[in-house]
């Protein structure tokens, strides 16, 4: 869990006292072979082009898993098993002010589809693909961490 929050684009100091905070489940999918999986934002999208993990707001009376569960197969076609709770992080972009609920996910059925338009990647450390989203930038540290210190 991380308390700090990541401010992006804009330089202005935090502010995010009295913004809504736009809830969203985002999955860390991890195959067999210790890859994860990475998605391009899709075209339209704010950030269109920039690398992800794939993942969405949550809805109303949703849970993360719940959340995550409906965005992936909305988003990529597959059916997740269960979501692990990993870590938060609040980011504050100029367009929102969004805390992201990172769940690992090892188990899936269903082929990857891209329904929106996007490209996808399984990737290990250091990630090959770019720009990399700003709210996905700690992520990949954590990750780094864990390859160093598995818990
Ligand atoms: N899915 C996802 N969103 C992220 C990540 N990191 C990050 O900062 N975000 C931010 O979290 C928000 C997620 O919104 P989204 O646009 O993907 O969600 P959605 O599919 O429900 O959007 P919609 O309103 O078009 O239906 C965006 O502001 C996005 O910039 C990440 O790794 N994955």
């Amino acid at each position: 869990m991380s308390a700090e929050v990541l401010v992006v684009d804009g330089g202005r100091t935090a502010d995010q006292a009295g913004r809504p905070v736009t809830e969203v489940a985002v999955g860390v999918l991890i195959d067999a072979q210790g890859r994860f999986l990475l998605t391009s934002r899709p075209p339209g999208k704010v950030y269109a082009g920039y690398w992800e993990f794939p993942g969405g707001k949550l809805e109303a009376g949703e849970s993360v898993e719940e959340a995550l569960r409906r965005e992936l197969i909305e988003e990529i076609g597959v059916c997740i098993g269960p979501a692990h709770a990993w870590r938060t992080q609040l980011v504050d972009y100029p367009h929102a002010l969004v805390r992201l609920h990172f769940c690992k996910v090892y188990a899936w059925s269903g082929e990857l589809q891209m329904h929106e338009g996007q490209q996808f990647s399984w990737e290990r450390l250091p990630v090959q693909c770019a720009p990399v989203l700003a709210g996905t930038v700690p992520v990949l540290r954590w990750l780094e961490e864990e390859a160093a210190a598995p818990r």
